[in-house]
């Protein structure tokens, strides 16, 4: 008996997932393999001449065959559907047909959701004008002139994936507010494709699906960063045990909380290591998953417009980077500072005595001496604390912080 196979698609992948089981990927009904990725690219159709527009794809690293179902779960762990694989490359791109296990709920205004078949049928043959946004609408005239003329039900489809989603979803419903009685607003999670032509033609489809005599794409949206004074933003410092990342973290803490001008949230090591991280040990997985822990709690903070300071080793560049990603994913700033002791200065400081006892082979993968430290190439800050007192280390921490505008 083969095992079931369970697996949790990113954000991205989850959400072409719920639109392929309400319909709105119609004709599609599973992910794409390389087959029809091919044909989509050169001739914008399916292998057997469909036409679609844009890649629907899943990667997946679990070893798995033609034949084989795999249970796809929401972050949450809950069993959204069966994929049952037609085709599994080396690559982790993984075909097949998908069946709906139960509805999807999550997501904010999941009451709102309707899928194509329920909104066709509330549409009851009359025609529809099916508008599509990522933005708000600033001129309804085009809408309402269009919809007259058409004598067509507007359906506003507020493409509600990702960071903007709720606040496009409010556009709609303050929208509909000022067109005629009977506009429908129906959130569609459409992850945005990268280029706009094959986006608009994504959408196209989508519309039609809800049943589009006619689609009004809606304006782009103007994305206006707030003042950086306003921002989220980590200060994120990597270096070896004994660099100075705690001394000057802590200095840095206390110097904003004196200015008193921005919330701050500190991730000591030593606090994140008995408490969020307590029991990891220092193998490469766990810090890893150390470091995204991290990231993951600074980036919570950073998006709600918060200072976060962190201070571990994070000896892995690639890591780092994953932890960069997700700070400005939620639309904040990433501040990375290297703090550059050499190794000799470190170990002669020996504040904790555990370079004597790596060296002496009682602690196994020391960063340093036993265990790899990857120096960044990308440190928007570099400091040698060697020869450098510990109030002129912070000044040129909280320097960088005052000419980017982040402090004032
Ligand atoms: N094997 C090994 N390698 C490196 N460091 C070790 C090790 N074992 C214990 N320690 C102590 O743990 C502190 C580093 O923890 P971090 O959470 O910052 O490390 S990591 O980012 O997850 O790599 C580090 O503290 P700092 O001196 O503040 O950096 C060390 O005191
Ligand atoms: N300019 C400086 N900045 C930071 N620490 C310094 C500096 N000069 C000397 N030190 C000393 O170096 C040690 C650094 O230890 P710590 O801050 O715990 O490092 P880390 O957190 O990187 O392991 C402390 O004993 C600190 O007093």
């Amino acid at each position: 008996m083969s095992e079931i196979v369970e697996w949790t698609p990113d954000a991205h992948e989850l959400a072409d997932l719920e639109l392929l089981l309400s319909g709105a990927f119609e004709p599609l009904t599973g992910f794409l393999g390389h087959d029809d990725l091919h044909a989509v690219h050169e001739r914008g159709t399916l292998a057997d001449g469909t036409p679609w527009p844009a890649p629907v794809t899943l990667h997946l690293s679990a070893e798995v065959s033609p034949g084989d179902e795999v249970r796809l779960l929401d972050p949450e762990g809950l069993a959204l559907a069966v994929l049952t694989v037609t085709a599994h490359d080396a690559d982790g791109l993984t075909a097949g047909p998908i069946e709906a296990l139960g509805t999807p709920e999550h997501g904010p205004f999941a009451r709102l959701r309707r899928t194509p078949a329920e909104v066709r049928a509330a549409l009851g043959g009359r025609p529809a004008l099916v508008v599509t946004m990522r933005g708000p609408l600033d001129d309804l005239t085009e809408i309402t002139a269009t919809a007259k003329e058409l004598d067509a039900v507007i359906v506003l489809l507020p493409l509600s994936y990702g960071e903007a989603g709720p606040a496009v979803v409010r556009a709609a419903l303050r929208a509909a507010e000022r067109l005629p009685e009977g506009t429908l607003v129906v959130p569609v999670p459409l992850a945005p494709r990268e280029e706009p032509e094959i986006d608009l033609e994504l959408r196209e489809h989508v519309a039609t699906a809800y049943g589009a005599t006619e689609h009004l794409a809606g304006p782009e949206p103007v994305t206006l960063p707030g003042p950086p004074h306003r921002r989220g933003l980590v200060v994120f410092f990597t270096g070896l045990s004994g660099s100075g990342k705690s001394t000057v973290a802590r200095g840095l803490r206390d110097a904003l909380l004196e200015l008193g001008t921005r919330t701050v949230t500190h991730l000591d090591g030593d606090v994140v290591r008995h408490l969020l991280s307590k029991g990891l040990t220092f193998s490469k997985a766990d810090r890893d998953l150390n470091i995204r822990r991290i990231g993951f709690v600074a980036a919570e903070a950073a998006r709600h417009g918060g200072l976060a300071i962190c201070a571990p080793i994070a000896p892995y560049a690639a890591t780092r980077e994953e932890v960069r990603e997700m700070v400005e994913s939620v639309g904040a700033d990433f501040l990375l500072v290297h703090v550059a002791t050499p190794l000799e200065e470190c170990e002669r400081r020996d504040r904790k005595g555990l370079y004597a006892k790596a060296r002496a082979g009682l602690i196994p993968e020391f960063t340093g001496v036993s265990d790899p430290y990857e120096e960044p190439d990308d440190a928007d800050l570099v400091i040698d604390t060697t020869h450098i007192s510990i109030e002129a280390a912070v000044s040129r921490v909280l320097g960088t912080l005052r000419s980017g505008g982040w402090v004032r």
